[in-house]
């Protein structure tokens, strides 16, 4: 696996990769855009922090790209959708670096109400002036945190140690949040009102950006204090500018910025304002959430070489964590009936649908669904396709994808059924877990019951004795072992569906000879790579 690094990532979460013999790492720090274009196509995984802007050109030109790994929270420089279409995985390191940015949020503030940065300068300049300098308080204020997340919920504690009065909105977390942290959840409007100190800890999304804009800055109280930790573009920059100007605000500390670096005339004037207190986009900027969102990322990009599950990808469905161990087996049971089924079904797949009964359906099945879809489709088209990109692809393909669910299950605890149709057939396969293990208990309408394994061979043909014999006696003569037979009938002597799991390959000429010699109507050997 070649690794490009494109940001500074800390060397100690570089090392887990470093120490791999898979993994060729270089670090290619400063790359002009058009140089980057250029040696993409020979990675399959970039390491980026805010620094690099992964969008469509350089996706396009990232021909073996299977992983963007983002070395902290914020993913605004990452196309998102488009690296989906193409399938590739994007990670993020969502915690290592959240104390780090609440700190740096309070750091600004801080800076900011006792004329920190500029006393530093004037004493430095050989000056000794304090009253210039009288800042205020934050005991007794009222704080307005807009986007109550994990930094946002940090800020709003460390708010409280100082003895704020603090508030929040945020629409998305659930009111036990704010309660836990002891924070009244008001709507956007009232923060925007009431506050002395306001700071926004959102992502920066079509609905975030310009929150606070002129208008709301308007109906801001006379001496407002602003803060932006969290991305440049929430608060308006130029609406910004003019509030400092008019004295509305009384200051603002800002660490992100819309252009970084910035280089347009209203950011200049921004960061040279006499009210502004400002930071190179730091928050993130403290040895230790360097070290642990570069670990983080790196032990996703080895759990992908592992082939294990990547915890913090933005693109793949997930289970909760507190679901994944009991979902696992589930998951091989969808690629064991996928390989199965596919191998059965010609061309032009019109509809696939995944039914879940028993208990199972009590849950969000979606991950499991979405890597059948894979598994199926994986062996349908060119292109790679994984979980990131499966329903994108059979929404291209114009395929139906349908998920059912009942709890009411007939015969077992829990069961999958798979059903693909296309070209006027129609496949059915149904599969549960025996003591955590794959089995198939259904195919078409016939109740069988065998482990699926690795060489397969299915067949049906008119039931009547002497039959298996003969099966037995042709893979005999060819030296194929025969494991396990399963047979499944509706009626005496009507068709019977036979799997027989072999321990090798059986070649076409045995398959025609077994055809042959049992008037099979359907025979079929099957290889399947998910038995192994
Ligand atoms: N300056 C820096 O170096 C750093 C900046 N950040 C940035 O800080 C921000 C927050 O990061 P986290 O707390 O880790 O993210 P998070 O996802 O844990 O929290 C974001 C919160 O914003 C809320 N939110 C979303 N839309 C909203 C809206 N319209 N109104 C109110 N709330 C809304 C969400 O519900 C969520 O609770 C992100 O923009 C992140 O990129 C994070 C780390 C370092
Ligand atoms: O994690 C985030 O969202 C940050 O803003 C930190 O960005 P950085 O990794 O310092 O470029």
């Amino acid at each position: 696996m070649k690794i490009i690094v494109t940001d500074e990532v800390a060397q100690e979460g570089l090392a887990l990769l470093q120490q791999d013999p898979r993994v060729q790492l270089d670090v290619r720090l400063g790359l002009k855009k058009e140089e980057l274009y250029s040696i993409i196509g020979d990675y399959d995984v970039i390491i980026t922090r805010s620094g690099t802007t992964v969008d469509k050109p350089l996706l396009d030109a990232a021909t073996k790209l299977k992983m963007v790994a983002r070395a902290g929270v914020g993913v605004d420089n990452v196309d998102v959708d488009y690296a989906s279409s193409k399938g590739v995985i994007v990670v993020n390191a969502p915690f290592g670096n959240t104390n780090s940015a609440a700190e740096h949020a309070m750091a600004l503030l801080l800076s900011f109400c006792r004329n920190v940065t500029k006393a530093n300068t004037s004493l430095k300049g050989g000056a000794w002036k304090r009253a210039p300098f009288t800042g205020y308080e934050l005991k007794g204020r009222k704080a307005g945190v807009i986007g109550l997340g994990k930094v946002g919920g940090r800020v709003a504690t460390r708010l409280k140690a100082f003895e704020c009065d603090v508030i929040a909105c945020d629409p998305y977390i659930a009111e036990k949040r704010a309660h836990d942290l002891g924070v009244r959840l008001v709507t956007l409007d009232e923060v925007v009102k009431t506050c002395d100190i306001i700071t926004v800890h959102t992502p920066l999304t079509d609905e975030t950006r310009d929150m606070i804009g002129k208008k709301e800055l308007a109906a801001m109280k006379e001496g407002v204090i602003i803060i932006n930790a969290a991305r440049g573009g929430i608060i308006n920059e130029e609406a910004m500018l003019e509030a400092l100007d008019s004295g509305k605000v009384a200051g603002a500390a800002f660490d992100v910025w819309s252009q970084e670096p910035p280089d347009s005339e209203t950011l200049k004037k921004l960061i040279g304002h006499e009210k502004m207190v400002v930071t190179p986009h730091l928050g993130a900027n403290t040895f230790e959430a360097q070290v642990n969102v570069a670990v983080d990322v790196s032990r996703e990009i080895i759990h992908y070489l592992n082939e294990q599950p990547v915890d913090n990808a933005l693109n793949i469905p997930r289970f909760d964590a507190s679901l994944m161990d009991q979902m696992r087996p589930y998951l091989t049971l969808m690629n064991v009936l996928a390989d199965f089924a596919i191998q059965l079904v010609g061309s032009n797949l019109n509809k696939i649908t995944f039914s879940y009964t028993g208990s199972l359906a009590q849950h969000d099945c979606t991950p499991i669904t979405v890597s059948g879809l894979a598994a199926l489709l994986n062996r349908r088209v060119e292109q790679e396709v994984n979980m990131v990109n499966a329903q994108l692809v059979a929404d291209r393909m114009g395929i139906v994808v349908e998920e059912a669910k009942s709890s009411q299950s007939e015969a077992f605890s829990n069961m999958i059924t798979l059903t693909i149709e296309g070209s006027g057939e129609k496949r059915l396969i149904s599969g549960t877990l025996f003591e955590g293990v794959p089995r198939v208990v259904k195919l078409r309408d016939y109740q069988m019951d065998f482990r699926p394994e690795e060489h397969m061979l299915l067949l049906a043909y008119g039931d009547r004795p002497g039959m298996i014999g003969r099966i037995g006696t042709i893979l005999g003569e060819h030296d194929i072992n025969i494991g396990s037979m399963n047979l499944g009938r509706r009626e005496k002597k009507g068709e019977a569906m036979v799997i027989l799991s072999l321990d090798s390959q059986v070649s076409p000429e045995v398959v025609e000879k077994v055809k042959a010699a049992t008037d099979a109507t359907f025979i079929k050997p099957l290889y399947l790579v998910t038995a192994k």
